[in-house]
């Protein structure tokens, strides 16, 4: 973190480096964000704020916020999360299948996109209990072709300086493109959460759709009342859903595209992970809710791979009050302050060798002598993920559905040349050979 930069690459967020050693100083003094957060730190706009339906929990701030926090909590609880293994073991096996068929041309594969396509097929199952089909055909529903534009869309806006001022945005074709996609998108959920209700409204519906499927999360929001009895209204639930929908899948595609990276680097590791997972499941040819505690070295991978790459890599904040650091710098109320994640997990004064792939960091030992915020990839306090279970689940079922049929190995002609846009990603994909397992 010193310095803001780290020998890879500069990886900084808007041109901030003072401010960022100001909370790489702030961090190392033991104030971590909870501290910044007592400091009066409240939420910046960010990429959400570009979406069409409204303001989402990720954006949203003070008694909304908590009211909203409070009422989407029991849809991450496990309970509900249960039954989504099964939804993303069958999203798993259809992009598996899907490489099968494309290793016979004895090339590489690029693999962001086609994880990516998976955890939008998977979080479309969950949310809305949505079989879309969007992997095998892309063109199948206007939803998911409007959210994936959608995220075209914004992370061009993002990059585009010019794109930031609304009324250039507007006026360019861009900004039609993107007006069209919104309404399209935003008239597409409005017509399932006026169907959705309507059938919860009636109770042999309702009886019946406890029998035959699980919950999901627009059931969820739909039912979410608050100690008086009031629930959320149609343009918050169409806010929340979407939220969900692209902070629910970039993210976990982005953890999962980088872990087999990570583990196509180091085949000792990856060789352990596949015989753990084999030792799980014995002869099944599938995973189950219990089976994923028991996944110790290969949770052990995935953290270590979200340390180095971690899919969120940074957070940003905007001032509410003045903050003075502990070495006596000042910051301005309104001042936009941003926090690298990437870099606090690659200080080199909290982690020996920070750019080596080491599990081993993560052991239980190892753990407790460890700073608590030295390793954030759900960020933490108040505002930490409210996905992360739902995140670490799938991140878990992909890797082990895959281990179980492919060996990763690097593509050293096509290294991933990696950018920091709202998830971490690689500008030329991520090129890996997959060999079956025999
Ligand atoms: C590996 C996957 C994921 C990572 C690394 C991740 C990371 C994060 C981080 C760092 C934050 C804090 C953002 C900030 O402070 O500005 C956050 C917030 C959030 N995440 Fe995730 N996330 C992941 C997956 C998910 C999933 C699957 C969902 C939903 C299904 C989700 C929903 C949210 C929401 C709603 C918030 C805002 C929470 C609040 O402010 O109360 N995330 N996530």
């Amino acid at each position: 973190m010193e310095g803001g930069h780290e020998r890879e690459g500069i990886f900084f967020f808007y041109n901030i480096s003072s401010v960022a050693s100001c909370i790489a100083h702030c961090w190392r003094q033991d104030t971590g964000l909870d501290g910044l957060t007592q400091h009066g730190i409240s939420y910046c706009v960010n990429f959400m704020a570009y979406l069409p339906s409204g303001k989402g929990l990720l954006v949203l701030h003070g008694p909304k916020w908590f009211q909203h926090r409070k009422l989407l909590t029991p849809g991450f609880h496990f309970d509900v999360l249960k039954p989504y293994v099964k939804l993303m073991a069958d999203c798993t096996k259809v992009m598996l299948d899907k490489w099968e068929k494309l290793i016979a041309a004895g090339k590489s594969v690029e693999l962001f996109e086609h994880v990516s396509l998976m955890t939008l097929d998977s979080i479309m199952k969950c949310a809305f209990s949505y079989r879309s089909d969007c992997q095998t055909e892309r063109s199948v529903n206007s939803y998911i072709q409007a959210v994936y534009d959608l995220c075209y869309l914004i992370h061009q806006r993002l990059r585009c300086f010019p794109y930031h001022n609304d009324v250039i945005y507007w006026l360019s074709p861009h900004g039609f493109w993107f007006r069209k996609v919104s309404f399209e998108s935003l008239s597409n959920l409005e017509k399932v959460i006026k169907e959705r209700r309507e059938s919860l409204k009636d109770e042999q519906e309702l009886k019946k759709i406890q029998k035959n499927r699980h919950l999901d999360f627009l059931d969820i929001l739909l039912c979410a009342k608050d100690e008086t009895g009031i629930g959320l209204s149609d343009e918050d639930i169409r806010a929340e859903v979407d939220t969900f929908m692209f902070e629910g899948h970039d993210t976990t595609a982005s953890g999962i595209s980088w872990l087999f990276y990570c583990l196509a680097q180091n085949p000792e590791h990856q060789q352990r992970c596949r015989e753990e997972i084999k030792e799980i499941l014995r002869e099944r040819e599938t995973i189950q809710w219990d089976d994923l505690s028991r996944m110790t070295y290969t949770t052990m991978c995935i953290n270590e791979s979200m340390r180095l790459y971690p899919p969120v890599p940074g957070v940003s904040r905007q001032l509410s009050k003045p903050i003075t650091f502990p070495d006596g710098r000042t910051l301005p109320e309104g001042s936009l302050v941003v926090v690298s994640l990437y870099l606090i997990h690659r200080n080199p004064s909290m982690w020996e060798n920070p750019s080596v792939f080491d599990p081993s960091r993560f052991s239980p030992e190892n753990l407790s002598h460890r700073h608590s915020h030295a390793f954030l990839p759900f960020a933490a306090g108040s505002r930490n993920c409210i996905g992360q279970q739902f995140a670490m689940n799938e991140l878990k079922v992909a890797v082990a559905l895959t281990l179980l049929r492919f060996e990763l190995l690097p593509d050293p002609e096509n290294p991933p040349l990696k950018i920091p846009q709202i998830v971490i990603r690689s500008k030329n994909g991520i090129h890996l050979y997959l060999k079956k397992v025999l």
